[in-house]
């Protein structure tokens, strides 16, 4: 489905919905009458190069910041609403951890501002710490931690209150190919259990897992749909060529 600013159609089982949503930082329209619906219980990707607007859009939604135009509902919430962010994982694309304190210690400070404690708490860490293959590195301080390992931390923190929407920008730059392998099982595996995935990408492979994505350029929507039905709809056999069909160059 190529678009130019449409308006989505809201259905029930919409988790996030954007309507018409602008941005400008100073003259600089960074996101231009963005409209797109994520449902509940999809991976939905958001894929566009770098300084397509994808991170701003991510923020908006999450409540960090406002449109200047437009709206944005989360779990029937109009954003901002600080009451919504319980109910959501975000990871940034920056990872926001305490260097000097272990990993263990960086959950648990985490965790206690969602009221995660005792036994609860404990339980919880050695779950998600295996999920993200860090289970023997729970000690170590995070300064000594490579990239990827703090990737890994920042997405474990982002699940450990088992939140109904997960939004990750860019979750897997920095993280081997065998790792990111599993991220993205564990991704599935989270949808599979209904939960709702918001991922940004520039990776075109990880694009081709999302159940639907929206391919952003210069802070457009040039396209919006199912991998299959991107690729049929322009012809082509990849989602690289798609990409550029529809108007996106390189991403
Ligand atoms: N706070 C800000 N003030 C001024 N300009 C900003 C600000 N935040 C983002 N921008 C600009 O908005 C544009 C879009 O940035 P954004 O980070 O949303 O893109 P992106 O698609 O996430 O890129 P990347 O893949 O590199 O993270 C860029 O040109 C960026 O420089």
């Amino acid at each position: 489905m190529n678009l130019n600013a449409p308006s989505p159609i809201v259905a029930a089982d919409d988790c996030i919905e954007a309507v018409q949503v602008s941005k400008a930082f100073g003259k600089r329209i960074v996101l231009d009458q963005i409209s797109l619906t994520v449902k509940r219980g999809e991976i939905f990707g958001l894929l566009g190069p770098s300084g397509s607007g994808k991170t701003t859009l991510v923020r908006l939604i999450t409540g960090l910041d406002v449109p200047d135009n437009g709206s944005i509902t989360l779990l029937d919430v109009h954003m901002p609403k600080l009451s919504v962010l319980s109910r959501i994982g975000y990871m940034a694309q920056s990872d926001a951890l305490y260097g000097e304190l272990t990993a263990q210690e960086n959950l648990e400070f985490f965790s206690s501002l969602y009221g995660l404690r005792g036994a609860v708490l404990k339980k919880r860490i050695q779950e998600v710490a295996e999920l993200v293959k860090l289970s023997g590195d729970l000690k170590k301080p995070v300064q000594l931690y490579s990239g990827g390992m703090k990737r890994r931390l920042s997405l474990a923190v982002a699940l450990m209150h088992k939140p109904e929407v997960l939004i990750l920008d860019e979750p897997t730059v920095g993280i081997d190919p065998v790792l990111r392998k599993t991220i993205w099982d564990e991704l599935d595996h989270l949808r599979k259990n209904g939960v709702t995935i918001l991922v940004t990408t520039h990776v075109m492979d990880e694009a081709e897992k999302c159940d639907r994505l929206a391919m952003i350029r210069d802070g457009r929507v040039i396209a919006f749909g199912s991998p299959e039905q991107l690729k049929t709809e322009s012809h082509s056999s990849t989602m690289e060529d798609a990409f550029i069909t529809y108007g996106g160059g390189a991403a």
